[in-house]
């Protein structure tokens, strides 16, 4: 059973199409990236995906049950890391992970938050400063650690390496692998070519609100991925 699915997902705004008959399905511990310039439909596939906005047409499911807004039964099986992970500044990132299992419904010890920090790959001695000291990669790991917490099953991303520099953008390759070697699957929107080839399972290449190629990372390189990219869009 694929994780995420979309049939003939359609959305239309004011008669505009953003997304046009999207037929994707991903499977538990893949890693799909999707390129396209701005516009394409990337966030507006996030959006029907997070139950943000409701398709026009077609069925989004995860894990088999569709997801709508109002829907909060597809709601548990996700988390989402947006570019800027929003997070409360004068908390620590313990605290702020711990308020946010909370509201996800869970509740941990000390060291088990701790852990979930530690495996999102921030270094021990920031668990216990603010977040007003963080950077941007830090708090982008504050985000995947509530994702690990929620036990999330699909971890959707937007942007996530845009502003990151290229150690920051290497560390973060390697937590989704790992994440992804535990059997989460992430569906990440990016204009980064070279890191989604990196970290990628599978690209899709979107222009105009449809999906125009779906390809396999161990079929094409760095500079083919690139190729095609500047003749799609
Ligand atoms: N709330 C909205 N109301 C009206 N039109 C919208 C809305 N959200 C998106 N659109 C339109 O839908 C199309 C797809 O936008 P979308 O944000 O999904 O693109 P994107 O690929 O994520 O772009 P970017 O790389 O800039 O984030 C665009 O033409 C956009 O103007």
């Amino acid at each position: 059973m694929p994780v995420l699915q979309a049939m003939q997902l359609g959305k239309q705004y004011n008669g505009t199409a953003a997304l046009r008959n999207l037929n994707l399905s991903i499977d538990k511990g893949e890693i799909f990236c999707l390129l396209g310039q701005n516009g394409a439909g990337k966030t507006t596939t996030i959006n029907i995906f997070l139950g943000f906005t409701a398709a026009t047409s077609g069925l989004a499911t995860i894990n088999d049950m569709e997801v709508k807004p109002g829907n909060v039964a597809t709601k548990k099986f996700v988390a989402y890391i947006p570019e800027v992970v929003q997070l409360y500044g004068n908390l620590t990132g313990l605290e702020n992970l711990d308020f946010f299992s909370r509201l996800a419904g869970y509740k941990y010890s000390r060291e088990k938050l701790a852990g979930f920090l530690s495996k999102a790959g921030l270094q021990t001695e920031a668990h216990k400063k603010h977040l007003t000291t963080y950077s941007k990669g830090m708090r982008q790991k504050v985000g995947i650690a509530i994702a690990i917490a929620k036990n999330a099953d699909l971890i959707l991303m937007d942007e996530p390496t845009s502003g990151l520099d290229p150690r920051a953008t290497a560390e973060f390759t390697g937590i989704c692998k790992e994440l992804a070697a535990d059997g989460k699957t992430i569906f990440m929107a990016t204009h980064d070519i070279f890191n989604a080839v990196n970290v990628g399972s599978r690209i899709g290449i979107m222009r105009g609100g449809s999906l125009v190629h779906s390809v396999a990372t161990s079929a094409i390189t760095a500079n083919e991925l690139q190729q095609l990219y500047l003749e799609t869009i």
